[in-house]
């Protein structure tokens, strides 16, 4: 089967040669003798037929022909003769030779030679703005045409910017034909010997047209550079704050890496390729534009011959390039062997050394240079074969340019002054529709990257919908009921984190929660902060679901400190006034205070102007907690949540703070999560969580008479169960308060 299809090219050019012979005896058939266009037009019709017939019926058939390809080639052999003679009926030159000589041998060889060359463009070219190399089909076209409305979208409020832009391409592109087009002419004042004026002013017009085709091209790239960096911030700006929008699964399940990189690189690729690449593309395609009508305007026939010649000069150097990609490759991989042989070699110099093989290895290294050698020979020779094959197609077209430019000087057809223009044209043009080709891919793959940058513009968050409750008088009275949660969505026991959590926090008290690790106590804050949405049952605030307020409203009335609280690289003034801008110093100060943090920042080298550093790293992590506990101290919130947020206080602090806290208490609900007991014990109501479920709750003494999983955790720090992270540390300026309280309280629970 695979045999009979190389038989096929061979049994299709047969019958064809047939079939144009049996046109020509017919045409002299006293029928057609005087209906010649009716032989030419039937004629191809008829080998048009006979040959899609072979294709689809011959079952050995080459798939290619009957691909669209293959079916527009056969369409160009068939018809190009007959539209070619009627245009030529058509603008009233002599047909007579072309009528009675299309089907000669050296005719529909020559039809053949302009079949390949017109398959060459569309494939290798001209298919690169439709369909060419789609690999993952319908959804990439349908991706990066979507990408350009979208694109276009955000051009659409510079509309008349880039009708202007375009405008002075089209102008600038213009004023660079005056080179060509002026050194022509001066050309035809050499040889005629004209009037010096002509002379004169062809130099002038060129000089000025010139100029101001820079000055165009100038304002030109100025406008659309500023004007795409305009686009590209409000691009950049709009997926920063889309992604912002998110809900806070999707920065779990998101490296922070990827959410960077398609803020910056991705938009500024795509923004680089649309400012650059798209540029050049409007430049060289109006420069191809004018040149083509130049070209065409002073010689159509030399403008065809261009056009056939220009994909093979293309297409031998690139044939001849791939060969020395070829070999270039292959001697890098000899060179990696040989390295490979030395950097072994040297690493295992004791072993070499001591089985005496220096000389072995030696050798294998010069056999891998030898091969390197060798290839580096075919290399040379397939380098300078790539630049001769380069320099010899490009000689060959303008050889054949200029001898049939020649032809047609002599008999008058064109003057020599249009010669030398086309001449210039012709070298702009080849290097204007090799760019448009090597830059409208590019700047179709930057579109199609676009698409990634929109689908986070596109994402809608899954959050739900604000609710509207923004109450003046807020007590703070937090109820779980039930709640059931996992971090997946799945509901089965095994995956849940909260399993049927009932729990109160109520206003005017401390409420500790405690719990091992990984019990869920973090959970329960994320859950409050609306994070996330339980799979089951329900969160009240003041007897009303969470869901039903402002988000805005609840920001402000919720203040969570964790204890990986984050600081930013800004002033310690900035970090406490962190979404209170609004606040006066006063009130700074007095949250500082508070917080046990204003004489330490008081002390700092600027005190509340001093820069917090990267990630608060120009404080220590005590500090840092005091300066976070200040920033939620402020909002004056109405719950206030501290997640492990005194795990780096010193004994002194820890107290200065807890007596805030026992006063804050007093106007708002305060949540503790702590392992530290010390701290635990003191709150008025304490919530056991263990593996997902409250399992107890109750003051202090309560829970210790209970003697269940808080009294065994108080057991374990008393005992130092756990590793003592502060053995009598305290003991020096103890406030009397702390003084004398039970070892355990000095010992650090994890
Ligand atoms: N973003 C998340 N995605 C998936 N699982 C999570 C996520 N955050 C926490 N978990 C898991 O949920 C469980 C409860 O974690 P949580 O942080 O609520 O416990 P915790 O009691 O606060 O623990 P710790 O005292 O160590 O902070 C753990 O098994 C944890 O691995």
């Amino acid at each position: 089967m695979q045999k009979m299809s190389y038989f096929f090219p061979l049994l299709s050019f047969s019958l064809d040669v047939c079939v144009m012979h049996a046109i020509r005896l017919a045409q002299l058939s006293p029928l057609l003798i005087p209906h010649p266009f009716i032989t030419l037009w039937g004629g191809a019709l008829t080998r048009a037929s006979i040959l899609t017939f072979l294709t689809f019926t011959y079952s050995g058939g080459v798939a290619w022909m009957r691909s669209f390809e293959g079916l527009q080639s056969l369409g160009v052999l068939c018809f190009h003769f007959p539209v070619y003679i009627s245009l030529l009926w058509f603008l009233g030159k002599s047909t007579v030779e072309e009528l009675w000589g299309w089907h000669s041998w050296e005719w529909m060889l020559q039809g053949y030679a302009v079949t390949a060359v017109s398959w060459l463009y569309w494939s290798q070219y001209v298919s690169l703005f439709f369909t060419k190399k789609k690999p993952s089909g319908k959804k990439t076209e349908l991706d990066s045409s979507s990408s350009l409305k979208r694109l276009m979208g955000y051009m659409k409020p510079y509309f008349f910017r880039f009708v202007l832009v375009l405008i002075l391409v089209v102008l600038s592109s213009y004023g660079e034909m005056a080179i060509p087009q002026y050194t022509g002419r001066m050309a035809d004042w050499i040889i005629s010997e004209e009037a010096p004026d002509a002379f004169t002013q062809a130099i002038t017009m060129m000089t000025l047209m010139t100029m101001a085709s820079a000055v165009l091209e100038f304002v030109c790239d100025l406008m659309y550079n500023i004007t795409m960096s305009l686009i590209h911030t409000s691009v950049q700006g709009a997926v920063f704050q889309a992604v912002l929008k998110q809900e806070i699964a999707f920065f779990d399940a998101t490296p922070t890496g990827e959410l960077v990189s398609r803020i910056t690189t991705d938009t500024n690729d795509v923004s680089e390729a649309l400012s650059e690449k798209l540029s050049l593309v409007m430049w060289y395609t109006a420069r191809f534009g004018f040149l083509f009508y130049f070209m065409m305007s002073q010689s159509w026939k030399m403008t065809l011959l261009t056009c056939m010649g220009l994909p093979i000069i293309w297409v031998i150097p690139e044939l001849t390039g791939h060969f020395h990609q070829t070999i270039a490759v292959k001697v890098q991989e000899s060179l990696a062997k040989a390295n490979q042989v030395a950097t072994e070699t040297f690493s295992c110099m004791k072993t070499v050394r001591s089985f005496a093989n220096e000389d072995g290895e030696t050798e294998k290294y010069r056999k891998c240079m030898e091969d390197t050698y060798s290839l580096n020979k075919k290399e040379a020779v397939a380098y300078a074969a790539s630049t001769c094959a380069n320099s010899m197609t490009t000689l060959a077209l303008k050889v054949c340019i200029l001898y049939y430019g020649g032809t047609l000087v002599t008999r008058g057809s064109v003057s020599s002054g249009d010669l030398v223009s086309f001449v210039l044209y012709e070298l702009q043009f080849a290097s204007a529709v090799e760019s448009v080709m090597r830059y409208y891919p590019e700047v179709k793959k930057a579109i199609g990257a676009s698409e990634k940058i929109f689908e986070y513009l596109d994402r809608k968050p899954k959050i739900p919908p604000s609710g509207s409750l923004a109450p003046e008088n807020l007590s703070g009275h937090i109820r779980f009921k039930n709640v059931r949660f996992s971090y997946s969505g799945k509901t089965e026991e095994n995956n849940l984190v909260l399993k049927d959590v009932s729990l109160e926090v109520k206003p005017g008290q401390i409420t500790a929660l405690v719990g091992l690790n990984r019990s869920g106590k973090t959970t329960c804050v994320k859950l409050l902060e609306r994070f996330y949405q339980p799979q089951a049952g329900e969160i009240l605030l003041d007897g009303e679901p969470l869901l039903s307020y402002k988000d805005q409203f609840l920001r402000q009335k919720i203040a969570v400190v964790s204890q990986d609280c984050v600081l930013f690289a800004r002033s310690v003034r900035e970090n406490i006034k962190y979404g209170c801008e609004g606040a006066s110093d006063k009130e700074m100060y007095q949250a500082a205070e508070q917080a046990s943090a204003h004489k330490f920042i008081s002390e700092l080298s600027k005190g509340y102007d001093t820069d917090a550093g990267e990630k608060g790293g120009q404080v220590s992590g005590g500090q840092k907690q005091r300066i976070a506990i200040a920033r939620a101290l402020i909002k004056k919130p109405k719950i206030l949540i501290l997640d492990n947020a005194t795990s780096d206080l010193d004994t002194e602090n820890e107290y200065q703070v807890h007596e805030a806290l026992t006063k804050l208490a007093k106007s708002c609900s305060v949540l503790m999560i702590s392992n530290k007991m010390s701290i635990v014990e003191k709150a008025n109501h304490i919530i056991v969580l263990n593996n997902g479920a409250v399992t107890e709750e109750g003051s202090h003494e309560e829970l210790m008479k209970k003697s269940g999983h808080y009294a065994e955790m108080v057991k374990k720090q008393e005992t130092g169960f756990n590793r003592p992270r502060e053995e009598g540390g305290a003991e020096h300026g103890r406030p009397p308060s702390l003084m004398g309280l039970h070892s355990h309280q000095c010992i650090y629970f994890y």
